[in-house]
């Protein structure tokens, strides 16, 4: 639950080479699902590589809220015995999802059409972020909402008693609101219709398939036509969580900053879905390469071995792409500030609602470290200054995000004065470990 405790002031000193392997954390977004796919099925999902961030916590929390049990075994696997579709119990307290806006909408969606109530809460980020995309369709469902103004948490969602299915165009490229429209279809009989005109990560769909669920996707005129037949019986599975690429974007892109370095990423997810950083970093001429491509568990999954790369070019980062990068681009914004031209960015507004606005606190840290920033509603470009030229020696504000302050390390290791931010608190969401990792690499990251 971050942003209740004491802020972490952190600092990151110019350093390199960085070398040798970095183990990062399991999926955050496959986590979130395992838990939530696992507590709707009957009998035991068993889990291995389950992020143990505090987002992911939290959802673990919420599903023994809902009736689940929830267990982590001394070898580190979880299991989870689930109630079934439609078994979810009444939860007898908040449910406090700290600051994930993935396991609250998804978790919302997951109550939706079942006939109890629960409320919602999260930390200062968490609520201040939007919530009527979710419930809007839930709406469809039977269900009723009370929040605070704009749609806001804390707020209460009475599930539908008799829910009816859904067909529902998905208005933002959110992967969040197409996966609890199509949770809340779980428990309604007939078919669930989510259309969705750009494509967003389909962790979902791959996963209800693999719970037993009937799931079709269509590439139509009118977008991905997914359907999913309602009240199906899941079944229980064994899952092997893939290293989440959004984690392994900082010690890639640490090490391509760093004079010398050459880091090995072992075992990164590489689902098309989610594999734009990686596309555009090659693009702008990152010396990154995948190693021993491979499928598991149903995900494509490569290791990237990123070497120093001292000759990137600024590129126009295709707006298309924005869906399969979303939470990279604050760490490609500080890989762009070390590249010779400018990065334009665009098609990317969903970034102003995230744990902040990444758009304005990138900007504001960027330039704090003397790297020129525009931007506009749905926009910004950084002027690259080349390699090892940012001068930094700035504080930066992480405004509850975890992105933010991690991409402010990660400057700091390749600038020519430290990096600080005001809080690290909040990486404990996604990357508990990554200060002992980059440490481990040979990075300076020091609290205060
Ligand atoms: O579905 C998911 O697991 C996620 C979807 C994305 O959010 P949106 O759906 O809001 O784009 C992403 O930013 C988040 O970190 C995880
Ligand atoms: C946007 C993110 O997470 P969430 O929406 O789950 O809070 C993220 O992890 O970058």
């Amino acid at each position: 639950m971050s942003g209740h405790g004491t802020p972490i002031p952190m600092t990151s000193t110019p350093c390199g080479p960085l070398s040798g392997v970095a183990e990062v954390p399991g999926d955050k977004s496959i986590s979130h699902r395992s838990l939530i796919l696992g507590a709707m099925a009957v009998g035991e999902t068993r889990i291995t590589g389950l992020l143990e961030g505090e987002d992911v916590l939290d959802t673990a929390k919420a599903m023994r809220a809902f009736g689940a049990e929830v267990i982590k075994h001394d070898d580190g696997s979880w299991s989870v015995h689930g109630v079934g579709v439609g078994g979810f119990a009444e939860p007898d307290n908040v449910i406090d999802c700290g600051n994930s806006g993935t396991g609250v909408r998804l978790i919302m969606g997951a109550m939706a059409s079942s006939p109890i109530t629960a409320t919602f809460t999260g930390d200062a980020s968490l609520n201040g972020r939007p919530m009527a995309r979710v419930t809007d369709p839930l709406a469809l469902f039977g269900t009723q909402t009370v929040g605070r103004k704009g749609g806001r948490l804390p707020m209460t969602i009475v599930g539908a008693a008799d829910p009816v299915p859904v067909r529902y165009e998905v208005p933002v490229p959110s992967a969040q609101v197409k996966s609890a429209v199509l949770l809340a279809g779980l428990n309604a009989p007939g078919q669930t219709v989510v259309i969705e005109k750009e494509a967003t990560r389909d962790h979902s769909e791959r996963m209800l398939a693999g719970f037993g669920a009937e799931i079709t996707v269509e590439d139509t005129d009118e977008g991905r036509v997914i359907t999913l037949t309602g009240r199906p019986e899941l079944k229980p599975q064994v899952i092997a969580v893939p290293r989440d690429p959004s984690s392994a974007a900082f010690p890639v892109c640490a090490a391509l900053l760093t004079p010398g370095s050459d880091v090995l990423v072992p075992g990164i997810g590489l689902n098309p879905t989610r594999a734009g950083l990686f596309t555009t970093l090659r693009e702008m001429g990152a010396d990154l390469t995948y190693e021993n491509e491979r499928e598991e568990g149903g995900e494509p999954v490569a290791d990237l071995r990123a070497r120093y790369s001292p000759n990137m070019k600024g590129i126009e980062v295709p707006p298309e792409r924005a869906a399969s990068m979303i939470d990279e681009y604050p760490v490609l914004s500080v890989v762009a500030a070390n590249a010779t031209g400018t990065t334009m960015m665009a098609g990317v507004k969903e970034l102003r609602v995230k744990e902040s606005d990444r758009i304005d606190a990138m900007a504001r840290g960027l330039r704090a470290n003397g790297v020129s920033v525009d931007e506009g509603e749905d926009w910004w470009s950084v002027t690259g200054l080349g390699i090892g030229k940012v001068p930094g020696g700035g504080t930066c504000e992480s405004f509850l995000d975890h992105r933010i302050a991690m991409s402010f390390m990660v400057m700091g290791m390749g600038a020519q004065a430290p990096v600080s931010v005001d809080d690290g608190g909040p990486i404990a969401t996604s990357f508990p470990i990554f200060e002992p990792l980059m440490a481990s690499l040979g990075a300076s990251v020091a609290r205060g």
